[in-house]
């Protein structure tokens, strides 16, 4: 899994068209969205995450909740994002994983948001700029060593 960490005064998105041919069901008010004062958190899930989806999701909300602290908020968006590997999980496998990683930062106290799965969206985001603003993340299951 990648994971872009990005600290901003606020993200929002807009569906435009499906990018899969079965894309995630939404109901119209996910259609669009807006968070402020949020980490926002793109995710590649990957092919190697497959061999222990439990692992990574368990070690990717441990990751987005240590910055979370450090950066002082609350509130974190969930994007999932297939540009950040060329080596990407199948589509079921990583909405699951998204879906997990929702809920376990959920469950960890957190105000979450999540962009739909499976659509091309145009998007806005502030990035605040300081020193922590900016951050990446490679998460793969134990024993693996990632290029
Ligand atoms: N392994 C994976 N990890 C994360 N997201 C994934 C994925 N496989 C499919 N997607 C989702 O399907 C859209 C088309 O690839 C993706 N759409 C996007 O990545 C938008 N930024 C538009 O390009 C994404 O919603």
């Amino acid at each position: 899994m990648r994971v872009l960490l990005i600290h901003s005064d606020y993200i929002e998105y807009e569906v435009k068209d499906k990018a899969l041919k079965e894309p995630e069901p939404i109901p119209e008010e996910m259609k669009k969205g807006r968070m402020e004062e949020v980490l926002v958190a793109f995710i590649s899930v990957e092919k190697v995450d497959e061999k222990n989806p439990e692992e990574v999701v368990a070690r990717a909300v441990k990751e987005i909740v240590e910055v979370a602290e450090q950066v002082k908020t609350k509130n974190v968006f969930v994007y999932p994002f297939a540009h950040l590997s060329s080596e990407l999980a199948k589509p079921s496998v990583a909405l699951e994983v998204l879906k997990k990683v929702e809920e376990g930062l959920r469950n960890a106290g957190y105000n979450v948001g999540r962009a739909p799965f499976g659509y091309y969206k145009a998007f806005k985001l502030s990035c605040k700029g300081h020193p922590l603003a900016e951050l990446s993340r490679t998460i793969v299951p134990e024993g693996i060593v990632e290029e």
